[in-house]
């Protein structure tokens, strides 16, 4: 059942820019991270999906509920990062997360005293006072504390440094496999690729791409780099591959699904070293965009 989706969404707001057409969906589970770089449209997306802006065209539907005639009904079911937090900067973290459990009516604030734990912030100091990844991880609490069904989080690593950004990793997973729906925004390549099933691509406004995580991963190139005993066999090795280079006894080689035949054909040589890397999703990323153009 698609939990979250969106049909030919469309906010022009001239010069090229807005959103035109954007559609796709996201299923009951499933985390998706939504990628883009700066001013693709991923911020405007998700404000049509908190019912914030109303469509141009098309529509946006939360639990098929249409997210702007239904805004109140909708936030309710979401637990929402925004970009850009608005927050009381005379309030201490801990009063604005009581503030804002009190605007969500709830009651219970077993599970954000567990998330400030888990962040590892003290939110006895004052809004004003802290730093952008202090306030990032009090976004995050508000967001999660409700155990809502359906996430929605923009860029929700900004700030966080690489602890923290794993940290947050892992709470994703928790979350997932407490049967969560999550859409997250990102221009970090690894935090999707680590923690979402599908990536969209948006691109000046446009969908580029909709594609599951594990078949890019799956289908993506791998890069070797062999080094050989002797340039011989360098220059030998090189000949059966023909897009490959060398280096002097060192060949650099990008290969998809096609393991079982470079290590029979490697088993024929004495190979000094091998290193393999992975073509990254950014690297896929830039592909499509490539394509696109
Ligand atoms: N209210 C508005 N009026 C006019 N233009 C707008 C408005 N809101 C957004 N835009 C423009 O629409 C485009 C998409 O913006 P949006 O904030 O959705 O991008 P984004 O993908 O979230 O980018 P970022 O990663 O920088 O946050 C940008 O070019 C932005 O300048």
């Amino acid at each position: 059942m698609a939990v979250i989706e969106i049909e030919n969404l469309t906010k022009d707001y001239g010069n090229k820019k807005g959103i035109f057409d954007v559609s796709f969906s996201v299923k009951e589970g499933e985390v998706v991270g939504f990628l883009g770089s700066n001013g693709a449209g991923k911020t405007t997306t998700i404000r049509h999906l908190m019912g914030f802006i109303s469509p141009q065209k098309g529509r946006a539907q939360i639990l098929n509920m249409d997210c702007f005639r239904n805004a109140s009904c909708v936030q309710m079911k979401v637990g929402y990062l925004p970009g850009e937090i608005a927050f009381m900067d005379n309030m201490s973290g801990k009063e604005f997360i009581e503030f804002m459990a009190k605007m969500k009516k709830m009651k219970d604030l077993t599970y954000a005293r567990e998330l400030t734990e888990y962040l590892e912030i003290d939110t006895q100091v004052k809004i004003k006072k802290m730093s952008k990844g202090m306030k990032q991880k009090i976004g995050l609490i508000i967001a999660f504390m409700q155990n809502v069904p359906i996430l929605i989080l923009d860029e929700p690593t900004t700030g966080l440094d690489p602890i923290m950004q794993n940290k947050f990793v892992e709470l994703i997973k928790r979350e997932k496999d407490a049967g969560k729906t999550i859409l997250m925004s990102s221009h970090i390549f690894e935090e999707v690729e680590n923690t979402c099933d599908r990536v969209v691509m948006i691109k000046d406004g446009k969908i580029v791409a909709d594609e599951d995580i594990h078949k890019i991963k799956n289908n993506r190139v791998k890069h070797y780099e062999i080094t050989f005993s002797d340039i011989k066999s360098a220059e030998n090795f090189q000949g059966l591959y023909s897009d490959s280079q060398r280096r002097e006894n060192t060949v650099f080689l990008s290969l998809k699904n096609q393991v079982d035949e470079l290590i029979k054909q490697l088993s024929r040589y004495e190979v000094q070293d091998i290193a393999v890397r992975n073509q990254t999703l950014e690297e896929v990323f830039l592909r499509y965009y490539k394509e696109e153009k």
